[in-house]
């Protein structure tokens, strides 16, 4: 268990991160969420003993980051942003030296790396330089070193960024299969990440947390959750915008037969608009249910408002409410 209390963190005069407190129990698969320079990499670099926060506390296991480094961070595989390593070091070397400075010695040792060389598919650069490897492979080095020891908690910042789709593919992967053993802290810009490798996510920006939820209790938030989508090919009949429960309706702007129909709180709308769909005899050639956005909703807590849809929801409702003046409902 990681257990985070009240971390401060400034550089002169820049708070960087605030009062953070949060614990990622075994089985967690933490999604570390937020802006570029939200204080994601700063956090990190405090839980694993890099960085001394100016107040508050990280317990690894138990064991306080300050009190007791070793045995904490014995605790801890950390592969930091970019993956730093020698580069002139080939992979055996220096899996070899972490491996020594891991205290591994003897059959142990030659066994352990055996092991992450195989897990990380390593074998045939084993002998190259690691500058010499592409991103790939230098991440995958990169994770082989912080799971050599088997730690019970894994702090991965970035471990996909700048990795090709295969790549990236191939890296979410293996985050699942080490989340049976470890606890994991990930942090990523990519949304659908969260969905698809994460148990738990949290969203901060400011060195300040601004929500802290499972992917799917995230997407609930958002204001596509439950949204209808329907493609019609006659167009939208009129007074499908009287619906009950309907707040607002927002045209895909490259398929114009295609909107979405927003939801009011707390409404289940997919029946009213199948049961309209079937009682009218409306043509459909789509009709599916969302369940949420989480870039709407990381947007959205993050108070980023993207040019091309401002206005265009408010425009939908009160093309609506028009439609409810004239027809006095
Ligand atoms: N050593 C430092 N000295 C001064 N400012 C720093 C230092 N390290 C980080 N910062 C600042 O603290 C803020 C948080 O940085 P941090 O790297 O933690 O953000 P991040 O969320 O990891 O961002 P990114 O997604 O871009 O990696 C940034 O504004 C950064 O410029």
């Amino acid at each position: 268990m990681i257990e985070i209390d009240h971390l401060h963190k400034r550089f002169g005069d820049f708070v960087a991160v605030e009062a953070l407190s949060f614990t990622v129990r075994p089985g967690e698969v933490l999604g570390f969420l937020g802006p570029n320079g939200a204080g994601k990499t700063t956090t990190m670099r405090m839980i694993t003993g890099f960085l001394h926060p100016d107040r508050g506390t990280v317990r690894v296991f138990g064991h306080d980051i300050r009190k007791a480094p070793l045995q904490a961070k014995a605790k801890l595989g950390y592969l930091p942003e970019g993956a730093p390593a020698y580069g002139e070091m080939t992979p055996l070397a220096f899996l070899d030296f972490v491996a020594r400075v891991r205290g591994l010695r003897g059959p142990d040792r030659r066994r352990r790396i055996d092991e992450v060389v195989q897990r990380l598919a390593l074998e045939r650069v084993l002998h190259q330089p690691i500058d010499t490897l592409s991103k790939g492979f230098k991440r995958r080095v990169g994770l082989a070193q912080a799971i050599l020891h088997r730690p019970p908690a894994l702090i991965l910042d970035e471990p996909t960024d700048g990795l090709d789709p295969n790549q990236k593919y191939e890296v979410r992967q293996l985050i699942q299969e080490l989340a049976e053993n470890s606890l994991i802290i990930v942090s990523t810009h990519i949304l659908e990440e969260v969905s698809a490798v994460c148990t738990r996510a949290l969203i901060i920006a400011r060195g300040r947390i601004l929500a802290d939820g499972t992917p799917a209790e995230l997407e609930r938030r958002s204001r596509y959750h439950g949204a209808v989508c329907v493609k019609l090919p006659g167009g939208l009949p009129p007074d499908l915008a009287l619906l009950p429960g309907l707040a607002g309706v927002e045209h895909d702007p490259r398929i114009p037969e295609r909107c979405w129909l927003i939801p009011e709180a707390g409404v289940d709308l997919y029946p009213r608009v199948r049961d309209f769909i079937a009682e009218r005899g409306v043509a459909v050639e789509e009709l599916t249910v969302e369940r949420g956005r989480l870039d709407e909703v990381f947007q959205r807590l993050t108070g980023f408002e993207p040019l091309s849809s401002q206005g265009r929801p408010a425009v939908a409702e009160a093309q609506i409410e028009s439609f409810r003046e004239q027809e006095n409902v």
